[in-house]
């Protein structure tokens, strides 16, 4: 009897002593700070992701742009948007596609993306993603509209121009559309980078947009270390395990099967 009770001791305490372990490692790897990548780390990574893991493009900007749509969801609930739509600006790159891919699942969830794309790409994938969000009714602006316009009828505008291959200053094709963003009261969400900050230097001295959402994809840019808003969100769940140990990003670990997940703006 005395036996018997004396091994339950036992196992009781290992119990304990095993699930005081569990929460002191959790603890400690979610302690850990994510690393931010400088411009040619997050150039190398993405040159990996395709040359060695063997990903399509398309594959990562589904998953980024998807990411994207699941944050902004999560930040700004249908429930509190009204009747108002989400413009979303895209630019001539790969941060212009999740931009295109954003407006898709924005639709799906069921929101309203009206796209401004000024400059686009020649080729098919971008032909693709314009025809799909065509043939889903999202409509597409030829002219940004007034700042006036913006604030009546828009809830959200989503900054898709520039991403980690941004070099400043920005380009006259995009000047009106960054002030857009700049000036108007109405929330933006950054995809990756606020576009016009300098991808490692963050906002520039001349002042630039201040984002309320930024969704860092991969892995944030040494800019996000600046960013002040509200929501700062790690998408694009598609590091594999030995891409993440060879530059030790220190992901913070995403939630169950969500495909982003908020990241704490301690630095
Ligand atoms: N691995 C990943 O994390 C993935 C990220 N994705 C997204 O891709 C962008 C990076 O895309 P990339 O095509 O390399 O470049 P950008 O979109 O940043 O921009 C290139 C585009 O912009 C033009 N440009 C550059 N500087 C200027 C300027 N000063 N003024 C005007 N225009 C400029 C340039 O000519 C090009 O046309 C990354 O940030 C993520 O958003 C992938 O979707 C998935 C994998
Ligand atoms: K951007």
């Amino acid at each position: 009897m005395i036996v018997v009770q004396q091994i339950n001791r036992v196992s009781l305490f290992t119990k304990l002593l095993q699930r005081t372990l569990l929460h002191t490692n959790r603890f400690f790897s979610n302690c850990t700070m994510v690393r931010y990548l400088d411009q040619d780390e997050a150039i190398n990574i993405d040159v990996e992701l395709f040359n060695e893991y063997r990903y399509s493009v398309d594959q990562l900007m589904e998953l980024a742009g998807l990411s994207c749509a699941t944050a902004i969801a999560k930040c700004y609930p249908l429930s509190n948007i009204g009747n108002k739509s989400i413009l979303v600006c895209c630019g001539p790159g790969n941060n212009g596609g999740d931009g295109l891919v954003c407006a898709r699942h924005l639709k799906l969830f069921g929101y309203q993306p009206v796209v401004f794309y000024p400059v686009r790409t020649d080729n098919k994938l971008y032909h693709n993603l314009t025809q799909q969000c065509c043939n889903m009714a999202v409509p597409f602006l030829q002219m940004l509209p007034e700042q006036s316009t913006v604030e009546c009828s828009f809830a959200l505008i989503v900054d898709a121009l520039f991403g980690f291959s941004f070099k400043p200053p920005v380009r006259e094709a995009f000047v009106d559309c960054v002030a857009l963003m700049k000036n108007v009261a109405v929330p933006v969400a950054s995809i990756d980078i606020p576009s016009g900050w300098h991808v490692e230097k963050g906002e520039p001295e001349e002042g630039g947009i201040r984002p309320e959402l930024l969704i860092s994809l991969t892995a944030p840019k040494k800019c996000a270390l600046h960013f002040q808003g509200k929501y700062h969100y790690l998408g694009g769940r598609f590091v594999p395990p030995a891409l993440e140990q060879k530059y030790q990003l220190n992901l913070p670990k995403y939630p169950g099967t969500e495909c982003c997940v908020l990241i704490s703006n301690d630095k």
